[in-house]
Parts: C-alpha cells; structure tokens; sequence
C-alpha cells in the first residue's frame, strides 16, 4: 500500500521537482499537486509538467492533500505553511526538506498548532538550484533525517519513512538539535568555509581574477562547487541554525590556530598525524558507500 495519495509540493526548485519527479517514478499513481510563489517557476512547472497540477495559491494546493511537502528555503515555511493553514485537511500530514530542522519545527508549530508535522531532512543535493535543477534519483542510496516532535504518534513518522524509502532513501530519526549540530558539522560549516575560501581568493589585490581561474588546483575548484550553492537557502540556513553553527565555528577557529602554531614552529608530526587522521576518515566514508563519486547510485548528474 501507497503511504499516500495524494501529495502537494509547494516550493518547485531543486528539491521540490526531484520529489515530483521521483514520486512520478516510484509511485506513479500517486497526485501530485505543485505550488511555487514565483510566477515564472509556476510557468516552467506546468510546461515540463511536473505535476498533475499547478495550483496558484497556497491554500488551493493543500485542499485535498494527505501529505503536503514544504521544499522552500528555511526562512520561508512559516509564512508558507500561514499561508495554507486554513485550507489545511485535518487529516494531511505536513513535512518539509529544509536543511536546519530546530527553528523549521517552531515556526510550522506557531502557525499550524494542531497539525501534524514530521519534520525531515534529505541529505542529497547539489550546487544548482530552480525546477529545471532536479532528478529522480537525487535520493537514491542517501540519508534521509526526520525530526519528529516528542509525542509524536508512531504512525505518521511511519508513513514518512515509507515515503522516502520508496524514494530510495534510508532513514534515520534523531531530535531537530541533534540534526542541527550533527549538519552544522558535516554541512553547514564546509559551505561556510567554501564561501569563505572563495571569497577571499577574489579579494587577493596582487592576485588577478584570470589566475584565480587559471590555476585553480583540485582543492579550490571543489570550493567553487559548493560556494555556487544557491544565496538565498544558505543565508537561510545560517540565519536559521545560529547556535550550532557559531559553536563548530569556535571549535574550528581553535584547530586552525593550533595547526597555525604547528607551521609557525615546524611541528612536521603535528601536521603529519592529523592529516593521516584524516585521510582515514575519508577513507572510511568511501567503504560505508556515502560518496558521490561512488557510481552505483544511478545518478543522472
Ligand atoms: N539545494 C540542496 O542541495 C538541498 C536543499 N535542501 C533544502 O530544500 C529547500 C529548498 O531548496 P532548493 O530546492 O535547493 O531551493 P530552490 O531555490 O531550487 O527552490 C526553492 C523554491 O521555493 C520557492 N519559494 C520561495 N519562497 C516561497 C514561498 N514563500 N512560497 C512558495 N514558494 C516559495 C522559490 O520560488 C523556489 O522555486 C531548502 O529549505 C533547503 O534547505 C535540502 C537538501 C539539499
Ligand atoms: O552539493 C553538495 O555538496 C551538498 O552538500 C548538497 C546539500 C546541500 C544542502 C543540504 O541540506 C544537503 C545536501
């Protein structure tokens, strides 16, 4: 049996048409109603057509629904789910996709009080952004985080992992501040540093644009990946998951004094034992089948 029938997506960038795309794949005979704030987007959803239905309000998308799936940046749900909240079915189970998970839960809680909400988290994506960006196998092989309240009933969270494992994903429940710290360490603060990294390369006076370019190694290149993510979500991000951010941050900014102080004073060992630390680590990741380079995940980017 289908985990539902009937699913709303509102917010059609990446995200949101890799969902349509992959529910169209996995269960074909689910509806699929999509709603995006931006005209243009609306436009291309119903041209490459995305969905059985491109509603042109909020509240229009969710009147039927039994799941409806928040896939706008983080600092837009609240006044999304705001927008719906009267037309919600009582019986519709919200969720979402956003990256930060603490600050996401609060704000669907103040304006949807007697909803239920399972909210979640697929650890799958990629610098692009917009309608056009997605695929349907995005999260083929990857993590999916749900993050429900205390309380929550068994079934809802239930059908939400039969929902993504039928997307391909695998599940893990953990509490919304436990993903926030465990993200900002494994993805919120590389983008920071990749921006960061960027940033400053471009700001070098003596070091022209065309040679940043032109001999951008292996290294900065990957930096460059990931600091094209898309400005509004991550700016959304970080606004959304200060504290763990802000305390990785503090922790990060003592290692890289102490590996100043090791190149400042010749301590080769230092150097040497983290960076043999480290490789093992990726190495490790390799072998548990996390890396997207690894090629059986079937995906089409
Ligand atoms: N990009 C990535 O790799 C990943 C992103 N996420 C999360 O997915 C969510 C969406 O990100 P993307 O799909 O990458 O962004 P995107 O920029 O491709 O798409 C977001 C869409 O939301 C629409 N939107 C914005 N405010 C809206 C509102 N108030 N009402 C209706 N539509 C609105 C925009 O017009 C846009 O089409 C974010 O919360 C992000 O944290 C989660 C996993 C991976
Ligand atoms: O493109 C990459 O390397 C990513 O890290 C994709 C990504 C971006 C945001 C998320 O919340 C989850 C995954």
């Amino acid at each position: 049996m289908l985990p539902f029938a009937r699913v709303t997506i509102v917010g059609l960038g990446l995200i949101g048409s890799s969902v349509a795309r992959a529910v169209r794949q996995a269960m074909p005979t689910v509806r699929i109603t999509g709603y995006d704030a931006d005209p243009e987007v609306r436009a291309i959803a119903t041209r490459i057509e995305l969905a059985d239905d491109i509603a042109d309000s909020a509240g229009a998308a969710v009147i039927d629904a039994d799941l409806v799936m928040l896939c706008v940046p983080v600092g837009a749900m609240g006044a999304v789910a705001a927008e719906f909240a009267d037309d919600l079915p009582a019986e519709a189970i919200v969720s979402d996709v956003g990256g930060s998970k603490a600050s996401v839960l609060a704000a669907l809680r103040a304006v949807l009080p007697e909803a239920t909400i399972v909210p979640g988290h697929p650890v799958a994506g990629t610098e692009h952004s917009g309608p056009e960006a997605g695929f349907a196998t995005l999260f083929r092989g990857r993590w999916c985080i749900l993050t429900p309240e205390e309380g929550t009933a068994e079934a809802p969270v239930a059908r939400l992992r039969a929902f993504w494992e039928a997307l391909g994903a695998q599940v893990e429940i953990m509490t919304p501040r436990h993903h926030d710290l465990v993200l900002a360490v494994t993805s919120h603060v590389p983008h920071l540093i990749a921006y960061s990294i960027v940033g400053t390369a471009s700001d070098l006076e003596e070091v022209t644009q065309s040679e940043v370019i032109k001999f951008s190694a292996g290294g900065f290149r990957d930096f460059t990946r990931i600091a094209a993510s898309d400005p509004v979500m991550w700016r959304d991000v970080f606004l959304n998951n200060r504290e763990a951010v802000l305390e990785i941050l503090q922790r990060l900014t003592e290692d890289v004094t102490m590996l100043q102080r090791a190149i400042r004073w010749g301590d080769g060992d230092q150097l040497f034992d983290l960076f043999t630390r480290t490789r093992a680590i990726r190495r490790s990741i390799i072998e548990q089948g996390q890396d997207d380079a690894k090629p059986d995940f079937g995906r089409s980017h």
